[in-house]
C-alpha cells in the first residue's frame, strides 16, 4: 500500500493509495532546527485566537488556538462562523510559497492550529467547505510536539493512524475530503506545543 523514494531534498516521501483518498507524506520535509525555528517564530509573532463555534446551537470555545491567514478575499466559514483573513505573515508566506512546489498546489490561505498541550485536540471532521471546491487538495505542515493523526473512511469504517512528527507534510488528494473524516485526538503522553499549518485553496468568495 505504500511505497518510498527520494525526493529532492525533502528527505523520502511516502504514498498511500487508499479507497477514494491519495495521501503524500514527507515525514522529514523541514530539517528539525529549522522547524523548530519556525515553531518558536509562529508562537510569538502571530495573532492566535480561541473562537467560540456552535456546537448543536450551543457556543463552545476551540480546543485550541488558530489563526486564518491569507489572500484579502479568502473568507473562511468554519462551523457556523466567518473568518476574515490575517494578512500574510512573511513566514507563512514563504512556506506557503514552498509548499506549493513541493505539491504542485495554488494554496491561497492557512489556517494555522496550535495546540498547547496534548489535552488540546481537534475531532473527527472533513475540510469539505463549499469555497473550497470538489476534491480539494489539502497539505498539513507539522512543527514541534509530534501527534498522531488519525483518518477514517465514512462508509466502510477503515481506519489509519499517522504520526506527524515536527517537519512533517502531508498532502490529501483525491476525493478523501468527500469520503474521510480525520482528527488528531487527545494524548496523555503530549507535554509540549504543537503548530499545524493546513494550506487551503479557496475558489470563490464567500458571500
Ligand atoms: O492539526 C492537524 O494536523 C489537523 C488540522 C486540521 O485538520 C484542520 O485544520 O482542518
Ligand atoms: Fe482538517
Amino acid at each position: 500500500m505504500t511505497r518510498a523514494h527520494q525526493s529532492d531534498n525533502h528527505g523520502s516521501l511516502q504514498h498511500f493509495v487508499l479507497p477514494d483518498a491519495e495521501l503524500l507524506f514527507w515525514p522529514e520535509w523541514l530539517p528539525q532546527a529549522q522547524a523548530e525555528r519556525c515553531y518558536q517564530q509562529l508562537a510569538h509573532e502571530l495573532n492566535w485566537q480561541q473562537p467560540a463555534i456552535k456546537i448543536f446551537g450551543k457556543a463552545v470555545l476551540i480546543p485550541r488556538q488558530q489563526v486564518w491567514m491569507g489572500d484579502p478575499h479568502c473568507s473562511y466559514k468554519y462551523s457556523g462562523v466567518l473568518f476574515e483573513p490575517e494578512p500574510w505573515h512573511p513566514l507563512v508566506k514563504q512556506l506557503t510559497d514552498r509548499v506549493n512546489q513541493a505539491c504542485q498546489s495554488q494554496f491561497n490561505s492557512v489556517l494555522l492550529n496550535w495546540y498547547a498541550d496534548g489535552q488540546q485536540h481537534m475531532g473527527w471532521h472533513s475540510d469539505d467547505e463549499p469555497e473550497l471546491g470538489n476534491n480539494p487538495h489539502i497539505a498539513s505542515l507539522s512543527l514541534g510536539q509530534k501527534r498522531f493523526f488519525d483518518l477514517k473512511h465514512k462508509s466502510l469504517g477503515t481506519q489509519l493512524k499517522l504520526e506527524l512528527g515536527q517537519g512533517s507534510l502531508l498532502l490529501m488528494t483525491g476525493p478523501c475530503q468527500a469520503n474521510w473524516l480525520h482528527r488528531v485526538p487527545k494524548m496523555a503522553a503530549a507535554t509540549e506545543g504543537r503548530i499545524n499549518l493546513t494550506f487551503r485553496e479557496i475558489k470563490q468568495k464567500t458571500t
